[in-house]
């Protein structure tokens, strides 16, 4: 088999009535001059790609037709009518067996990573999707085809930052359900690991976010600081994991910009996400750690109002794309 870094990546239809064909489209016509680009296809429709697209049998055709074609390996049936801009959950179906199949195809050793398009995750939900998103269905699929748990973590990389979550799309009314001393310990462990392994940081400097203001302020707000975030940090320190105390959301990720930790983790999602996107909401990108395969995204969603508009900026999915590359290829180095 050849090596993930030699293999082209599988990039996923994502929401077809989003922005997912306008931006796959502008990142091939950008990349596909490219020498340095790992080749990439798509698992989707070709009818919605136009005439800059080619169908190809097998992945294996991906490297060969990059150049001239954006390659795409048809799904089973053509998509419905739909229009651009316009939720429909009818094209639920279509949508999940293109993240299955580029999935399938890194199992099977043809690609060497996903990069997937965004997916509205309310058109899901009202087809009977029972996952919170990507993150957490593509760690379902992992497991299924391995036999073993993979506990996925989002990371946003952009902007300068590496933030990771240590918890993903819950209520916050219910975070304390979801931030327990177990699922933060894994968190971690599972940051640091793919810290080295996919970026290649030897000894990572990992730095936690508290949950309440000024991180609990000593227990005057709040003890979660005091009695869940501390005492992982620092039993995981004993073993020679270097990560911070809980310390005050508001400066951490000021203090990871001028160098003093490799990446952050936060205790909930707009935590992390509001400094990434606020600073590159462009040229953001989401992985998750912790999976057998690589995997990225663009940080934003589907964009109906941009698709609609045809103004849909590719920045983050070429970046997306450029990523997997770079993880595909420290994890093969790493790996041996
Ligand atoms: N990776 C993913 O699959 C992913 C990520 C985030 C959100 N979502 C989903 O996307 C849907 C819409 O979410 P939202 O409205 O909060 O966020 P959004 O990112 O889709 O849109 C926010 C704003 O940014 C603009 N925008 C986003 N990407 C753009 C691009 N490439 N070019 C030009 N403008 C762009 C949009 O037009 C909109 O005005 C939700 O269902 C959400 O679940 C999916
Ligand atoms: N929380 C992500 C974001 O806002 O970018 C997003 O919803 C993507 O989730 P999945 O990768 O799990 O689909």
């Amino acid at each position: 088999m050849a090596n993930s870094e030699d293999l082209p990546l599988a990039v996923t239809m994502g929401d077809p009535a989003g922005c997912g064909p306008q931006i796959t489209l502008r990142a091939w016509d950008a990349l596909s001059a490219d020498p340095g680009t790992t080749p990439f296809y798509v698992t989707g429709d070709p009818a919605i790609y136009g005439e800059a697209a080619a169908t190809i049998e097998s992945p294996a055709d991906a490297s060969r037709v990059f150049k001239h074609k954006l390659p795409v390996l048809s799904l089973s049936n053509p998509l419905p009518p739909f229009t651009t801009g316009t939720p429909d959950s009818a094209l639920a179906p279509a949508i999940v067996e293109s993240i299955d199949r580029a999935m399938a195809d890194t199992f099977a050793g043809l690609a060497g990573g996903v990069v997937t398009n965004p997916i509205s995750k309310a058109v899901l939900y009202s087809a009977g999707f029972r996952h919170p998103g990507h993150t957490e269905y593509l760690a379902e699929l992992c497991e299924a085809e391995t036999g073993q748990a993979s506990p996925p973590v989002m990371m946003l990389v952009g902007g300068g930052l590496r933030v990771a979550l240590a918890t993903i799309h819950v209520p916050l009314m219910r975070i304390l359900d979801y931030l327990t001393p177990t699922t933060l310990e894994t968190v971690i462990r599972t940051t640091a690991r793919a810290l080295t392994r996919d970026f290649g940081i030897d000894t990572p400097r990992i730095g936690l976010t508290g949950l309440n203001p000024h991180a609990g302020e000593s227990g005057t707000i709040g003890l979660e600081e005091r009695d869940i975030i501390n005492p992982v940090a620092d039993r995981l320190r004993k073993e020679g994991i270097d990560v911070s105390d809980a310390r005050s959301a508001d400066t951490i990720f000021a203090e990871t910009l001028v160098g003093r930790f490799d990446a952050v983790i936060a205790m909930t999602h707009d935590q992390g996400l509001i400094p990434v996107k606020t600073l590159d909401m462009w040229g953001g990108v989401n992985t998750t750690l912790g999976l057998p395969v690589i995997r990225t995204s663009p940080d934003h969603g589907t964009a109906y109002d941009a698709a609609a508009e045809n103004k849909a900026r590719p920045d983050s999915l070429i970046a997306a794309i450029r990523l997997a590359s770079e993880m595909a290829a420290q994890r093969a180095r790493h790996d041996g």
